[in-house]
């Protein structure tokens, strides 16, 4: 009977039916079949059958509206084999139907562009208020623009001392680079400068950057932009990945320090490689401690608790690199909502326990009623 639902169809069902009777998610395991997840975590190696035990009790349906290369990494096998033994469906949704007749949906996870999306995310929320939007258009918006996203960090009042946060000193360019030069020695900016397109648009041409040497060289370059003043760290950067209430850090190898030696004889502007996306981490490099030694816990605790107030975002991931010779400066260079999660350790148990936390507020919200 039930091999003709669609996941759905059952999520909706195994919440109908309630809590008490145990087994619910094995009529999803029975409509999938068998399914092998591939390695870590929770059931590591482990072949699930439909005979394997479950012990979820709440159901939450998640609605997706993902790029396919954004499913491909985050939809793993694994974390969907995860999330239903919890009773956590995901569900994609029909970008060519209406929303509303949709679902119904508990949460919506969105990383899609465009005005037209953001209208129709916007007007669901609004008609939806009981449905939790992961996360809200106009906290993401303020993320695509290199300039906006950065604001309000460096004034935050953090409850930790063991570490401080600036952002490099920066100015937008949005036309004419070559008229820019006064401007950037007007605003004490020093060479040389990261170029970065200011908007952050989906596109590769949004992570090209560029590191412009001397005044001369802003003439190459296109705006609308950002120049942001190199901050030597060493090699290191740190990824600090924030789902809900948890938070993972990673270190990732970065640029080498610039010398005066090098500031002084090269000119004209350099393609930046692209180093710290790779998901090759800098755990097994040959590092000075001093350089790759994570942030303080407290620190990212005390930051990451006033980022999520100041961004009102609950998925994304900051890019922190420490200034060189320094204990505990850091500088936060860039911030990425709903960001290459496939690369955080034990993303799929981290996903899993965030929605299952979710389901639980939400059925005591009910009982409560
Ligand atoms: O900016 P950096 O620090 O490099 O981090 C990037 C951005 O978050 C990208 O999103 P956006 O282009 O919106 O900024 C994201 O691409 P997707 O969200 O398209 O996957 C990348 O995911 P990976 O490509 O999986 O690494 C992630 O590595
Ligand atoms: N101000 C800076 N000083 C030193 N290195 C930087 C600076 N800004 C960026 N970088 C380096 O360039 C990489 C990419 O820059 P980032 O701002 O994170 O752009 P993207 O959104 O494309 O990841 C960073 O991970 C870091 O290695
Ligand atoms: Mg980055
Ligand atoms: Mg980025």
């Amino acid at each position: 009977m039930f091999g003709t639902l669609g996941k759905l169809e059952t999520a909706r069902l195994m919440r109908d039916l309630g809590s008490s009777c145990g087994g619910f998610e094995d009529i999803g395991m029975r409509m999938e079949g068998e399914i092998i997840v591939p390695h870590g975590g929770d059931g590591e190696g482990e072949q699930l059958t439909e005979t394997a035990p479950f012990q979820q009790t709440e159901s939450l349906v998640v609605g997706y509206a993902l790029t396919p290369k954004k499913k491909n990494s985050f939809l793993q096998p694994k974390l969907e084999v995860l999330a239903r033994r919890k009773g956590i469906c995901f569900v994609a949704i029909d970008l060519n139907r209406p929303l509303s007749e949709q679902g119904p949906f508990d949460v919506v996870l969105h990383k899609l562009l465009g005005k037209e999306w953001q209208d129709v995310i916007e007007d669901y929320q609004q008609k939806h208020p009981e449905v939790t939007v992961l996360d809200p258009p106009g906290a993401i918006q303020r993320i695509h623009n290199r300039q906006s996203m950065l604001q309000g960090l460096a004034d935050l009042n953090l409850s930790d001392c063991s570490g401080s946060i600036f952002v490099p000193k920066q100015m937008v360019v949005l036309k004419d680079s070559a008229s820019s030069a006064d401007k950037v020695v007007e605003a004490g900016l020093k060479f040389p400068l990261v170029a970065k397109p200011l908007w952050i648009d989906g596109t590769a041409k949004a992570h090209q950057l560029f590191l412009a040497y001397d005044r001369r060289s802003l003439a190459e370059l296109d705006p609308p932009l950002v120049l942001q003043e190199f901050v030597n760290h060493g090699g290191v950067m740190f990824k600090v990945f924030v789902v809900g209430e948890t938070i993972k850090v990673v270190r990732r190898l970065s640029l080498p320090n610039i010398s005066n030696c090098e500031k002084a004889k090269v000119d004209g502007i350099v393609k930046f490689p692209r180093v710290s996306c790779a998901a090759a981490s800098a755990d097994n490099v040959d590092v000075d401690p001093s350089i790759a030694e994570l942030p303080p816990k407290a620190f990212l605790e005390a930051l990451v608790k006033e980022l999520r107030i100041l961004l009102g975002l609950r998925l994304f991931n900051v890019d922190m690199i420490r200034e060189h010779g320094s204990k505990n400066v850091f500088y936060v260079i860039d911030i990425n909502y709903f960001p290459g999660y496939a690369k955080m350790p034990d993303y799929e148990q981290v996903f899993v326990d965030f929605f299952h936390n979710m389901a639980q507020a939400k059925q005591k919200k009910i009982h409560c009623k």
